[in-house]
């Protein structure tokens, strides 16, 4: 029996991991999940130090004459303290003399003759002194299990001289497709056969989606040519298949799959293309048998493989997120079953794809993003709010419009 969209998504955000850990240097972690939480070894900045290049001084002289006592540069070891009516030469970074109270720019003084400066503009008591543990404090957390490993983390794990991190392993991926008219894009071609497109999909997508990804051939149409490429997979933390999930009479990945002890999880989702989407598992490997249909699974695995491969990286964020936008046009549609409809977001209007029957190949590669309306939504008007999921989402464009105004 199929299942609704909500029930599938619920099922795999509560899947059952078995995650494994690798302890890594930070330069080859980016886009790793982190395993162990990371917390700030010392402050930072680490003492009281200069904003500007210019001058030390206890606020209360700031109306004198003063007399210029030493120069300390950033990393000086430098512990000389100010005394009256004097200053201190100090660098952007240089660790303050321990009674500075505040810095003067160097460009708010005047050089007066016998070493001495003069204060020319209004100052702030503390003014442009950086303290100790305002960025960062000791024992901070830096890094919480779960979140991904970006440049921005690196940063902070850089500035803490934090050399080595446990991360998650990658997931193990294998896909495979079967079909006797499907040969792969290597391979000569006849006038009646096809090349497989879904097998170097979803390698991609898993790829760029952080998993250890690998291809295992294809399968003939025979039971037993599935179930060995089947064997030859258990080792994997997801097989995806594509094909042989409907009633044709060559379809054998069913049967393959069930002659293997196949643990189904759920068969069947209410939603428009995909509905024969069946998830499952053997042993420890989770299975997801995709429609052969390129289109139709292509968008059911953004909808529901993408969550499964959030859970099987490690990521603590595993539930799908959304951005609004307009819809561009009218949109008609006739009522029944949830539907994923892709297009493309420009950053305000979301413009429907034209072509989107499920056994295209083309759709995809003009869209950028994908909206799903329940089954009891029959028109969407122009210039409505709706929901939108991103697929493709470096968010840059080839067209040239004002920074500011976006006109
Ligand atoms: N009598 C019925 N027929 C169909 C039903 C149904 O309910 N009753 N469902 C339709 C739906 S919906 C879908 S989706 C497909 C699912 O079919 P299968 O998953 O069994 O896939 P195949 O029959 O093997 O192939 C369907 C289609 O996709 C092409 N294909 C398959 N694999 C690939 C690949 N790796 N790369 C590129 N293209 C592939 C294949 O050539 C077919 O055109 O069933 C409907 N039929
Ligand atoms: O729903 Mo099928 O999945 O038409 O393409």
């Amino acid at each position: 029996m199929a299942i609704s969209v909500n029930t599938a998504l619920d099922i795999i955000t509560n899947i059952k991991t078995n995650l494994k850990y690798e302890i890594l240097p930070i330069e080859n972690c980016l886009n790793r999940i982190c395993a162990k939480e990371i917390v700030a070894n010392s402050y930072l900045p680490k003492f009281d130090n200069s904003a500007m290049d210019g001058y030390a001084i206890i606020f209360e002289d700031k109306d004198e004459e003063l007399k210029i006592i030493d120069t300390i540069f950033a990393g000086d070891n430098n512990t000389k303290l100010l005394e009256k009516n004097s200053c201190i030469k100090i660098m952007t970074g240089a660790r303050i003399p321990q009674n500075a109270t505040a810095i003067i720019p160097k460009e708010d003084t005047e050089e007066l003759n016998d070493n001495k400066i003069k204060i020319i503009q209004k100052v702030n008591k503390f003014q442009h002194i950086r303290y100790i543990g305002e960025d960062i404090k000791k024992d901070e957390v830096l890094v919480k299990i779960g979140e991904e490993i970006n440049f921005s983390k690196i940063t902070l794990l850089a500035s803490q001289g934090i050399s080595h991190i446990k991360v998650y392993k990658r997931p193990k991926i294998v896909v495979f497709a079967s079909g006797e008219e499907l040969k792969l894009h290597y391979e000569k071609i006849e006038d009646y056969q096809i090349y497989n497109s879904n097998t170097p999909t979803f390698l991609a997508r898993a790829k760029e989606l952080g998993c250890e990804v690998t291809f295992i051939g294809q399968a003939k149409d025979t039971i037993e040519a599935i179930k060995e490429l089947i064997l030859n997979s258990l080792d994997a933390d997801l097989i995806i298949t594509s094909g042989g999930v409907s009633v044709g009479d060559a379809d054998f990945t069913k049967d393959a799959f069930k002659e293997l002890n196949f643990e189904t999880i759920f068969e069947g989702i209410q939603i428009k293309p995909g509905k024969p989407t069946i998830f499952g598992k053997i042993k420890d490997s989770y299975i997801l048998n995709l429609p052969g249909n390129p289109l139709a699974s292509a968008l059911i695995f953004e909808l529901f493989g993408r969550v499964l491969i959030q859970k099987l990286i490690g990521s603590k964020d595993i539930f799908h997120n959304f951005i609004y936008g307009k819809m561009k046009d009218d949109f008609k549609t006739k009522k029944g079953r949830d539907t994923i409809i892709p297009g493309y977001f420009d950053g305000e209007y979301f413009d429907i794809s034209q072509k989107r029957s499920p056994g295209m190949v083309s759709t995809l590669a003009s869209c950028n993003s994908m909206i799903v309306i329940t089954d009891k939504v029959e028109n969407i008007k122009k210039d409505n709010f709706i929901k939108i999921l991103p697929i493709n989402w470096k968010f840059f464009s080839n067209t040239n419009k004002d920074f500011f105004t976006h006109e």
